[in-house]
């Protein structure tokens, strides 16, 4: 973080306790004490991925064991994200895989859920966060192509405005070989979520 940015945070409490004051909250209740800061630290950890390149977690490779492998697929991995249009949480899982080209390194695992994480940690739409993630897989690795499902609960959608509780919205970003080919694409839909 540059110098001019570490001030700017510094005034972050200031100013919730003013958006605090205006909503009518009653600042001087005991428990609402430190909530200022809380609230700029929740947001601060919640956009940690502003603050970072996500796509470089996937410098992190392996040699291939065998020339010919095929789809490297993370599912069921959890994320949290935050809707643009309110600053709420949205939350879910995902599917994210690659194929990647015959005998070109692969990633390590944990570095798939770290990039992904990292684009969810932003102010986000999820048809966005799907796009990036497999843009910076085929940007980065030597692949055939990407492919991201996202399943997500929007608390914008099911705590406030129209509350459709347990409601859940689903994206699919093909891009190569999954885009093209019907037999790759039917095999990571066998691996994503209904
Ligand atoms: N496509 C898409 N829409 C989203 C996403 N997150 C939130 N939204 C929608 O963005 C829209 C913003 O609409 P606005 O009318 O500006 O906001 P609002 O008055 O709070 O709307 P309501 O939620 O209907 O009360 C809403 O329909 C949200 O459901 C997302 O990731 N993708
Ligand atoms: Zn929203």
């Amino acid at each position: 973080m540059t110098i001019e940015k570490a001030a700017a945070i510094d005034q972050a409490p200031a100013h919730a306790r003013r958006l605090m004051a205006a909503l009518g909250l009653p600042l001087d209740a005991p428990g609402l004490a430190d909530t200022p800061a809380r609230l700029v630290s929740a947001l601060y950890e919640l956009t940690a991925g502003m603050r970072e390149d996500p796509g470089r977690h996937l410098e992190v490779t392996f040699p291939a064991e065998s020339a010919q492998s095929g789809v490297i697929a993370v599912t069921d991995l959890p994320f949290i994200s935050l809707c643009e249009h309110h600053l709420l949480p949205f939350t879910g899982s995902m599917t994210v895989a690659y194929l990647p080209s015959p005998g070109a390194p692969i990633v390590g695992l944990s570095k798939l859920a770290r990039m992904a994480q990292g684009f969810a940690a932003r102010p986000q739409v999820q048809e966005r966060l799907g796009e990036q993630i497999v843009e910076s897989l085929c940007a980065r690795l030597d692949c055939m192509g990407a492919a991201c499902q996202v399943v997500a609960e929007h608390s914008c959608m099911t705590l406030r405005g129209v509350r459709a509780a347990g409601a859940k919205m689903t994206t699919l970003h093909l891009k190569g070989v999954f885009e093209r080919d019907t037999l790759a694409r039917r095999d990571f839909m066998g691996l994503c979520r209904a």
